[in-house]
């Protein structure tokens, strides 16, 4: 039996975010990674996905060079040669985070974890017990129990593949299908998305969701919502599948069908049970410190969380925040309000605080301002195909209580906008500012 201060079960964002004030405070840590040091993020999310989605960018650039006078020949994209930069530029991730680990005197332990009393774990041979364990085991795709569910793939294979396919069916129409549905339609793919519910991009401001939309059919995406799949059945080497829509059944065939359904908890394989971790099918119940109900010297993190957005920021937030609970005691909360956000298709779709139905349901009176900004000097100098935004501002307060933008440098657009929220700025305090010209971010006092 080997005896720590803190074990943590995970090592991505929420399990090294963690380590932070952990090890300051002098504790000893020990991390159980089952797979690879850095998890989802950086190996198979938020990186590598983004290295497809600049590839996304160039091409989307390259379309519109005309609008420029620039005459370019159809350019070539080579997936396989894509796939391998992108893998190049994760490879290394895990062995750099191995050293920060060690410089910060983590004990790091290669094997899966779980529970074998409240305050202990097995990993393989090895009994770990701990005053304080930490759940950031992050999420896995969630199942869907139709036939053929099983012949689906997931953004792990759509990130590894080094083949591009002609056809493809993504099953569910949240973030992940718009991004991959994005980089896979600009490289000449034909994109399917099948969303159960009315709206595709649920939480995001419909009227936004409605710009990428428009930009993703433009771009030969078929986007079709209320559309129940019933089963995939193998064709040879491609799949089909069968679903409902408008009152009649449907039939389409891909050589992937990716499940795009959403993530849930990866608690399954830890015996919560054994450590007295009270839970509902896997969603543990937590407090308003991150910690377990039924055993407080149990934590948790990141999108092991069950109810928090399964974001990389958040899951380091959530992380940072429980490192300082085990120091100082249940002190530190987290504050989800003003989390910017984007959705990374081309281009994206950038959101931070309240949709405008959230903020008119609070009873606060709001002025709410719209702008299709696409005839604005600075959209027609880059001949953006979309340029768009909303600002919610109260109307006693003057403070912006959501931002919403499509286009425009948006993803980076929206920090200057959560800046303004969490440190109380008016709006027109943040109109009166002074920003270079012409700039995308000197347009934000005419877009309030
Ligand atoms: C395709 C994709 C793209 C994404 N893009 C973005 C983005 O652009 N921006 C953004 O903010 N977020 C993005 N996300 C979400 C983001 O990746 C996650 O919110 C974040 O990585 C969660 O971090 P985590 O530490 O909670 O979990 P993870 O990073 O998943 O880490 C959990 C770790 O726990 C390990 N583990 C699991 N079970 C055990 C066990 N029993 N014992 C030991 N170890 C175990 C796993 O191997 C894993 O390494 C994306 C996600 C995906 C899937
Ligand atoms: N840019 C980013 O920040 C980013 C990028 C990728 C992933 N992520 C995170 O990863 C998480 C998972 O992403 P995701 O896209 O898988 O999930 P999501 O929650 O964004 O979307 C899942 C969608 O699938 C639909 N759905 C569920 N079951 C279905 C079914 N049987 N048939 C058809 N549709 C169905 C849901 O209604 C929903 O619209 C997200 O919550 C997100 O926070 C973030």
């Amino acid at each position: 039996m080997e005896k720590y201060d803190v074990v943590i079960l995970g090592g991505g964002n929420a399990g090294m975010g963690v380590t932070v004030a952990t090890r300051a405070a002098g504790l000893s840590v020990a991390m159980v990674e089952a797979r690879d040091l850095g998890g989802t993020c950086p190996n198979r999310g938020c990186t590598p996905k983004k290295v497809l989605v600049a590839a996304g960018h160039a091409l989307h650039e390259i379309e519109r060079a005309c609008e420029h006078r620039i005459t370019v020949a159809a350019p070539r994209l080579d997936w396989a040669a894509l796939i391998d930069r992108e893998q190049a530029m994760v490879r290394d991730i895990p062995d750099r985070l191995a050293g920060v680990m060690a410089m910060r005197g983590v004990d790091v332990i290669h094997g899966e974890a779980a529970f074998v009393g409240s305050n202990a774990v097995r990993v393989g041979e090895r009994q770990l017990d701990a005053a304080s364990i930490v759940i950031a085991t992050g999420s896995r795709p969630r199942e869907l129990c139709f036939p053929g569910a099983e012949l689906m793939t997931t953004s792990d294979d759509v990130l590894s593949d080094r083949a591009l396919p002609s056809d493809v069916v993504f099953i569910g129409g949240g973030i992940i299908a718009f991004e991959l549905g994005h980089v896979y339609a600009r490289a000449g793919v034909r994109v399917t998305i099948l969303e159960a519910l009315p709206q595709m991009l649920g939480g995001f401001d419909p009227d936004a969701v409605d710009q990428i939309r428009g930009e993703s059919e433009r771009i030969g995406m078929r986007l079709l919502t209320l559309a129940l799949v019933k089963r995939i059945d193998r064709v040879g080497e491609r799949l089909r599948v069968l679903f409902a829509n408008d009152n009649s059944e449907h039939t389409i065939e891909a050589d992937r069908v990716v499940n795009c359904a959403g993530r849930i908890a990866n608690t399954d394989g830890l015996d919560l049970g054994a450590g007295h971790v009270a839970h509902r099918d896997g969603r543990i119940e937590i407090d308003a410190f991150l910690r377990s109900r039924s055993n407080p010297a149990v934590h948790v993190c990141g999108d092991a969380v069950w109810n928090s957005p399964q974001l990389s920021p958040i899951a380091t937030y959530e992380g940072r925040i429980v490192g300082r609970n085990i120091v100082e005691g249940a002190k530190h909360q987290p504050d989800y309000s003003q989390i910017p956000s984007s959705v990374y298709t081309v281009p994206a779709v950038a959101s931070v605080g309240l949709t405008e139905a959230k903020a008119a349901e609070g009873g606060l009176r709001i002025k709410v301002q719209v702008n299709d900004m696409r005839g604005w000097l600075s959209a027609r100098t880059y001949a953006e195909t979309v340029a768009w935004s909303k600002i919610i501002v109260g109307v006693e307060s003057d403070h912006i209580l959501g931002a919403h933008v499509v286009g425009h440098a948006g993803e980076e657009l929206i920090h200057i906008f959560a800046l303004a929220m969490r440190h109380g700025i008016t709006a027109t305090d943040l109109a009166d500012n002074l920003y270079g010209f012409p700039t995308f971010s000197s347009d934000i006092k005419n877009m309030m």
